[in-house]
């Protein structure tokens, strides 16, 4: 036990501490004000300059360089308010909670202890010496690794060795210690005890304080091109994620900024869900994306099916399905474009007002024209070149028509002006050069249309290549060609109504870029996908093909499939493997679950083949209970008593369905007695005390409550429920009841409720 004494001394420390960010709070709120003003002036005087009339050409030039000079003097003070007011945010977030950890720590040869005090930033006297460390210096991962005695850890230099002689974890809230003790476990569950029983807030937090060893590995790696991790539900791997890439930003500050990586998530929801927390670690948020809105980013014109939309529909065929999502389709779309003909290509006429400017065949004639062996993107791209070439010369022909000439005659200064662009006039040797100029743009200008369609590759067909690959390619045993036929009849008449399944989406996609070599993204650094296991590997070797300078982090938890059928771990990890090849490949589980109490993890866990493998963090709480009603009625009047009882102790309940269907009738059910928000797919933020959502959207959410609705055999027959099933009950942080109208699912053994099922009467 500590002694009174050193207490005392820590929390003059902290006092200390306060005191000194109290100060340079003051002083930089003054700073930034001055900032602010600055930054008004500065823009002021910009735009009085910028409304001068510059179209007078004397005056133009001397203009130009003024503007230039004074634009970037805007962004200067812009800039400098901006690291003020961030400054100011960090020095905020430490006077709140100054730090959490405390190491002492001794070098070999060395008598003398130094004593390192660890927060969200760090924190430098005026001397120089280091009041706080940030959490993601090198030698703060010694507190969240490192067990009394000899600990290692890794600089840039290389491994560093030292002793750890203590270890002290703090609670402090404004200014005062609430809570302090020595350990020797990594991070001491006592501190993980207080933090997992608080109630769900509504918004993630940083787990910063009591990261894991398992989960520090993760967030510390910067040597895999491919971290795959898979953890049980509520593991904390969309923690780790985040604390990873605030890990990133920091360890990489001079090459890596927020903007280059992009995050993979769910819903909408979920994305609003976490984004406070690198805020609150004094990072900028990354970008963010779901697999909908990209993939209909990317298709233009087309509406692309959402995961929700084949969930809710259920229409799938699952071999075919399963066919298009695998491996072995997209290297089938590599072996069709390789060998590909010219005379197989879907060429198509480019028009310009109502006529054929390039048809088909030429453009055929010009590809077919090629060696043949070049790769394919360079193919086209000397097809283009040759197209736009020929577009130039007819566009020099076309200077001196008629029309041409007749529009020059009529055009206005502003038009004139207009066409000029940036040139200016005295670049020009003489009047006729200018002449030409003027016309070469007026023809340019109308051509653009022309121009585009080369640009953008409108003269190539994809969608109707694609459907000639699917009457080409060679089915998996299990496919009757009968079902394959009724499948691409589908696939052509949704493109009439320019709809796109979600199976075709990344084949499309992947076959297009492929073909043209273009549409990459090279400025991404670092790929996240959470919940990878809802990602089919087509998908994933389309986002590989796209980011190919990033490394590809896949975060996910094989059980909770939801979309499909429940795949092992292995056997899922062994096809990314395969799919995306990588130099430095790394696999990491975590098997403790720390989102619910000991009776929900273990219950939930029991329905899982492999459930034993999870291990749940000791934190007591109710067993989970099971209502068994007969009809409807019954089922829906216990929901109801349910509620009422579930809002006395908790802040949040959700009633957790299967489909929107279900989640409706929920709603109609229970909204005349409480205040309730049904949550839909475009839903972004939960602000009401019950909820009802369907399982897709309660994705990577928890709630303090979960009731489960129906979860009878007949609503939950087989193994293909058992996905949805875990997840639902894995939402929950300290109760779980769940609801049947009739017998329960076969998915849950008779041992997991024996004493808790409740018959309703
Ligand atoms: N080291 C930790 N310290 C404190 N809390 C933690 C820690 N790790 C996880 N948690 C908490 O456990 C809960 C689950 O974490 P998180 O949502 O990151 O898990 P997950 O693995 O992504 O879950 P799922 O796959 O079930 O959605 C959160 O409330 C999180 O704050």
């Amino acid at each position: 036990m500590m002694n009174k004494h050193e207490e005392q001394q820590e929390q003059e420390r902290v006092t200390f501490v306060s005191q000194l960010l109290a100060n340079k709070i003051k002083k930089t709120k003054q700073e930034v004000e001055n900032a602010k003003a600055e930054t008004q002036q500065v823009q002021k005087n910009y735009e009085t300059n910028t409304s001068v009339n510059y179209l007078e050409a004397d005056d133009r030039i001397e203009t130009k360089a003024e503007l230039q000079q004074q634009r970037s003097l805007v962004n200067k003070v812009v800039e400098d308010e901006n690291i003020m007011k961030r400054q100011l945010d960090t020095y905020q977030e430490l006077h709140h909670s100054p730090y959490f950890g405390r190491i002492d720590i001794q070098d070999e040869g060395f008598s003398d202890t130094d004593k390192l005090y660890i927060g969200t930033a760090s924190l430098i006297d005026q001397d120089g010496e280091f009041l706080i460390h940030d959490w993601r210096a090198p030698i703060s991962s010694v507190y969240y690794n490192g067990t009394l005695g000899k600990v290692s850890y890794q600089t840039p230099n290389g491994q560093q060795n030292t002793k750890l002689l203590k270890k002290r974890q703090f609670q402090i809230k404004d200014g005062k210690i609430i809570n302090l003790f020595d350990t020797n476990e990594t991070v001491g569950d006592e501190l993980l005890q207080k933090e997992l029983s608080s109630k769900s807030p509504e918004a993630m937090k940083n787990i910063v304080a009591t990261i894991q060893r398992e989960q520090n590995d993760i967030i510390r790696d910067t040597k895999s091109d491919l971290l795959v991790v898979q953890g049980v539900a509520g593991s904390g791997k969309t923690s780790a994620l985040l604390q990873r890439i605030a890990f990133l930003l920091y360890h990489s500050r001079n090459d890596l900024n927020a903007e280059q990586i992009l995050l993979f998530s769910p819903n909408l929801l979920f994305s609003n869900y976490i984004k406070e927390v690198l805020p609150s670690l004094g990072e900028h948020n990354m970008r963010q994306v779901t697999l909908a809105k990209f993939f209909s980013q990317r298709m233009e014109g087309m509406q692309v099916q959402t995961l929700f939309n084949r969930f809710e529909n259920q229409e799938l065929n699952t071999g075919i399905h399963e066919f298009k999502g695998s491996q072995k389709f997209i290297n089938n779309i590599d072996d069709y474009l390789q060998n590909l003909k010219p005379q197989d290509i879907i060429f198509t006429d480019i028009h310009f007002q109502g006529e054929t400017y390039f048809s088909k065949d030429e453009i055929q004639k010009i590809y077919g024209g090629l060696n043949q062996n070049l790769p394919l993107a360079d193919k086209l791209l000397k097809t283009k070149n040759t197209l736009i070439k020929q577009l130039k010369q007819r566009i020099k022909a076309e200077i001196n028509s008629k029309w041409v000439a007749d529009r020059l005659d009529s055009l206005s200064d502003e038009q004139y002006h207009a066409l000029l662009g940036d040139q200016d006039i005295d670049d020009f040797t003489d009047f006729d050069a200018e002449h030409d100029y003027i016309a070469t743009q007026l023809v340019k200008q109308n051509l653009k249309i022309v121009y585009d369609a080369i640009y953008n590759d409108s003269f190539w067909d994809v969608y109707t290549q694609y459907q000639k690959f699917l009457e080409k390619v060679s089915l998996s045993a299990d496919i009757a060609q009968s079902e394959w036929k009724a499948d691409v009849k589908q696939f052509q008449d949704k493109l009439e109504y320019h709809q796109i399944r979600l199976d075709d989406a990344a084949p499309i996609l992947y076959l297009r870029d492929k073909f043209t070599g273009e549409n990459k993204n090279n400025a991404i650094k670092y790929l996240f996908i959470d919940e990878v296991q809802d990602y089919s590997i087509a998908e994933i070797m389309y986002l590989k093909l796209i980011f190919r300078n990033a490394k590809f982090n896949l975060i996910g938890d094989s059980e909770q499939a939801i979309f499909k059928d429940v795949e092992s771990a292995p056997t899922l990890l062994n096809k990314l493997n395969n799919a995306i090849s990588v130099r430095h490949p790394r696999l990491i589980y975590l098997n403790r679950s720390y989102r619910s109490t000991y009776p929900i993890t273990t219950f939930a866990s029991s329905i899982l083949p492999d459930g034993i493998n999870i291990e749940a963090f000791n934190r007591a709480g109710n067993k989970p209970i099971l209502y068994q009603a007969n009809s409807e009625m019954q089922m829906k009047q216990q929901l109801k008593d349910l509620i009422k009882q579930e809002l006395k102790d908790h802040q949040t309940v959700a009633i957790i369905t299967k489909n929107q269907a279900e989640a409706k009738t929920v709603y109609r059910t229970i909204r005349s007695d409480f205040e309730t928000l049904l949550v839909t797919d475009s839903a972004r933020s939960i602000n009401q005390k019950v909820v009802v959502l369907p399982v897709y959207l309660a994705k990577g959410l928890e709630f303090d409550s979960v009731i489960g609705w129906d979860i009878s055999k007949q609503n939950y027959p087989d193994q293909h429920s058992l996905g949805v099933l875990y997840t639902i009950m894995t939402r929950a942080m300290h109760n779980l009841s769940l609801l049947s109208n009739g017998p329960v699912t076969p998915l849950i053994p008779k041992s997991a409720f024996n004493n808790k099922l409740v018959e309703v009467k």
